[in-house]
């Protein structure tokens, strides 16, 4: 599996299903190795000047992808960033291809019961409006090869936030030296 030569140097990106904590142990990753987080969801609601259910809402998803794609491309001609991307991001080989080569891919994952546990109640994922339950199964389903081509899987379901953020960083540092 390619990884870049330089990994200590390079990015630690974030992919995995909503849910499993991308953002959340983005902020603290970011916090811990004193590196600039960009969140692609968050990069995207600002350039738009509206938030990522409203894009959805308004523009549709294909608009989204196409943005996300961009903004992902954009922000990994830098190096030394923490990029936690929204869990769709894998659903296109290009992005995937990108992410390996320009940092270390960190996959989260949780079985479906903490996944609908954490984002039962947010109405900010459009996709998983109705019933949630359902709606996460349904996804998982269509996405279960999609986060393989990760360098590193790490999962969260019975771990806090710190605790995942330490488990990334000692394989991050296992992989760099
Ligand atoms: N390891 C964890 N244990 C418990 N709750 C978590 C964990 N990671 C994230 N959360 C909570 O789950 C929700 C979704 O987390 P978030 O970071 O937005 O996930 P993602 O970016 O992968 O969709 C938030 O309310 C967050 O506080
Ligand atoms: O999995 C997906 O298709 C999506 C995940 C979301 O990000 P999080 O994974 O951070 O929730 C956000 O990009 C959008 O709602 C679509
Ligand atoms: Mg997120």
């Amino acid at each position: 599996m390619h990884q870049p030569k330089d990994l200590l140097h390079s990015n630690i990106i974030l992919v995995g299903m909503m849910g499993t904590g991308k953002t959340t142990v983005g902020t603290l990753l970011a916090d811990l190795l004193q590196y600039p987080l960009v969140d692609i969801d968050a990069v995207i609601a600002e350039s738009e000047g509206m938030s990522v259910q409203d894009i959805f809402a308004s523009k549709g998803e294909l608009y989204f992808r196409e943005l996300e794609s961009q903004m992902l491309a954009k922000v990994l001609e830098q190096k030394g960033q923490i990029v936690s991307t929204g869990g769709g991001s894998v659903l296109r080989d290009t992005n995937c291809q990108l992410m390996t080569n320009k940092g270390l891919v960190v996959c989260l994952t949780a079985d479906i019961d903490h996944i609908v546990q954490r984002v039962g109640g947010d109405d900010n994922r459009p996709l998983l409006a109705g019933d949630t339950y359902e709606r996460v199964s349904s996804i998982m389903e269509q996405r279960k090869h999609a986060y393989e081509f990760a360098h590193v899987t790490v999962d969260t379901s019975l771990l806090n936030p710190d605790e995942v953020a330490t488990h990334v960083l000692t394989r991050y540092r296992v992989q760099a030296f």
